[in-house]
């Protein structure tokens, strides 16, 4: 266990705790509108400028003196001593008996770390160069199937960390792709994602990257062999290892299983068991987006994020820009009580985003054990969701700006648009400034009836209406503004949120590196899945039976596809003879 974590003092209770829960209770009731009007310097005092973005959080639901109290918080939480800790790669990851080093694959030490006998900057740093001339031999054609043909498609075969991070940055920087290689993702083990991307792809031009940290996840490792089914189809004549090594590559922390598969240790790119899943897309993971951005560009992305890691390591807690999101997060979802957080890109490139935090949040602070081994009796961190906003605004805005329920929201967007056409991106941006505006200052009744008024409305119809037309306001945000979203800011604000992330966790004293409620429903489905087929179902409960019988009841009567697309194969198979 790391050592120092038993000092810690419970801090639910405290007093600060419950002077900050008596201002909660008052705050539920504030108005935001009101809290701009008494304070002329609101949003110059809760706006911070980083060289990447504008971080305005002034649209919250606190004041000079609530924010004082949410820093006293995070110094009773010990968050510097842990910040320390955390960068100098003291096991915080204590019931797995890990240190958490994500930033170090990305230059964000301070100063270099030996674990297990090993400096971390030099084994990262001898991973990326093997990245980069793997890139560079798949960008020139060097790099061919078992055929001579060149590959024209990567496929990346893996799921949560192994998937997400490296989707979501590839999707966001559309605007600085490089070189022609396609990337596809599959993550499902629903044969239909393997199925659709297969189904476009020529076998002799393929390369499948198996991503896992582990090397045992069931659902990558059933497309992965699934995958090298369809080649062995597409090319018969060959023999199944060959194929596994010109067409398979892997990124894992354990190297050993990459290989027992059959991928040859050339093509094994590793890291290591200091990188969280989630955080993992800086290691060899980040390799589809090498691939698909050009090296450089990941190098930026890397670059992007050791900034966050010297500011959040640097910056006083009042001016850290993670420190206070966290504050925020903790204020909300621990004080005030709003379960929810909503996050909504301004930005296409930026679909995937919300997905990718509900990961890295989700994963990490949805517990309920303290540090110390106890239960908690407060929540511990929000349910992320969102989608981009303009498509959310026709969509679930309504519930945004007339529910009771109050949703935090993060608005990202970027000053400069990521295409070439006029008009667009000033709607787009007036549309998202537009919004938190509307959340935070709403319409009341006597404003909404001056309207209808100036509409030419009767009395009578303006009385009717009113009510309906009224919004409570009050609704808190944060603006994320961009300068440009390219590599680099990109890389700062992942690293932002993961900063937010480990923050959060540290205040609210619980550990945010393991996951452990991921594991419980794995083991079961492995349980289940041979008494899918036959077998006694006498230990299981009666909806758990039920609806396996029904299952094996139906699917008897259905006709059942396993197989990979046959169609797919012929044809390229054909194409090839
Ligand atoms: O990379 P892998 O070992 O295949 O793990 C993939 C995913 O598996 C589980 O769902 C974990 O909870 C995730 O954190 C992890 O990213």
């Amino acid at each position: 266990m790391h050592s120092d974590t038993s000092s810690s003092q419970p801090l639910a209770h405290s007093p600060i705790w419950q002077a900050l829960q008596a201002q909660a209770a008052e705050f539920k009731q504030a108005s935001l509108k009101g809290l701009f009007a008494v304070d002329p310097q609101r949003a110059e005092r809760f706006s911070l400028e980083l060289p990447e973005f504008l971080l305005d959080f002034s649209k919250n639901l606190l004041d000079q003196e609530v924010f004082v109290n949410l820093l006293r918080l995070a110094e009773e939480a010990e968050l510097p001593r842990w910040c320390a800790d955390f960068f100098a790669g003291k096991p915080i990851n204590a019931t797995e008996g890990r240190a958490v080093l994500h930033p170090a694959l990305r230059g964000g030490l301070q100063e270099d770390i030996e674990i297990d006998g090993d400096f971390v900057t030099a084994q990262v740093e001898a991973e990326l160069e093997r990245l980069k001339k793997f890139v560079v031999l798949l960008h020139n054609g060097a790099l061919t199937g078992y055929r001579g043909k060149r590959f024209t498609d990567v496929v990346n075969l893996g799921v949560g960390g192994s998937h997400l991070g490296p989707q979501t940055t590839i999707e966001a920087l559309r605007a600085h792709r490089k070189g022609d290689v396609a990337v596809h993702f599959v993550s499902n083990v629903d044969g239909t994602q393997l199925t659709d991307v297969l189904a476009g792809l020529d076998a002799d031009s393929t390369l499948f990257i198996v991503s896992s940290k582990t090397f045992t996840t069931s659902e990558t490792m059933t497309n992965a062999r699934s995958a090298h089914a369809w080649l062995q189809r597409a090319m018969p004549e060959v023999d199944g290892e060959v194929l596994l090594q010109q067409h398979f590559a892997a990124v894992t922390s354990s190297p050993d299983k990459a290989q027992q598969f059959g991928v040859l240790p050339e093509r094994t790119f590793r890291f290591w068991d200091w990188v969280g899943g989630r955080f993992s897309l800086w290691s060899s993971i980040g390799l589809p987006i090498a691939i698909a951005c050009g090296f450089e560009n990941f190098r930026a992305l890397l670059d992007g994020a050791a900034s966050m890691d010297k500011h959040f390591r640097e910056a006083p807690l009042e001016t850290n820009a993670p420190v206070i999101m966290a504050l925020l997060s903790v204020w909300y979802c621990t004080f005030m009580g709003y379960p929810a957080h909503a996050v909504l890109p301004y930005e296409q490139a930026l679909h995937m985003l919300p997905s990718y935090l509900q990961q890295a949040d989700m994963e990490s602070n949805g517990k309920s054990t303290t540090r110390a081994g106890v239960a908690v009796d407060y929540p511990t961190g929000p349910l992320i969701w969102g989608q981009t906003g303009i498509n959310g605004q026709h969509a679930f805005y309504q519930y945004l700006h007339q529910s009771p329920e109050v949703v935090p929201a993060d608005f990202i967007g970027s000053v400069a648009p990521g295409h070439d056409l006029d008009g667009h991106h000033e709607i787009l941006l007036a549309n998202m400034f537009a919004q938190s505006q509307a959340l935070m200052n709403g319409v009341d009744a006597e404003s909404v009836a001056s309207e209808l008024a100036a509409k030419g409305l009767s009395q009578e119809e303006i009385k009717r209406l009113t009510s309906f037309k009224v919004h409570r306001g009050g609704k808190p945000s944060n603006t994320i503004l961009l300068k440009e979203l390219d590599p680099r800011s990109l890389g700062a604000l992942i690293a932002l949120y993961e900063h937010k992330i480990f923050a959060q966790g540290v205040i609210l004293q619980i550990y945010s590196f393991d996951q452990w409620g991921v594991e419980l429903g794995k083991g079961l489905a492995n349980k289940l899945e041979p008494k899918l087929a036959a077998g006694d179902l006498s230990g299981e409960d009666s909806s758990t039976t039920q609806l396996i019988e029904y299952y094996r009841r139906k699917k008897n009567g259905a006709v059942m596809s396993t197989e990979l697309p046959e169609v797919a194969v012929a044809e390229s198979a054909g194409e090839q003879a």
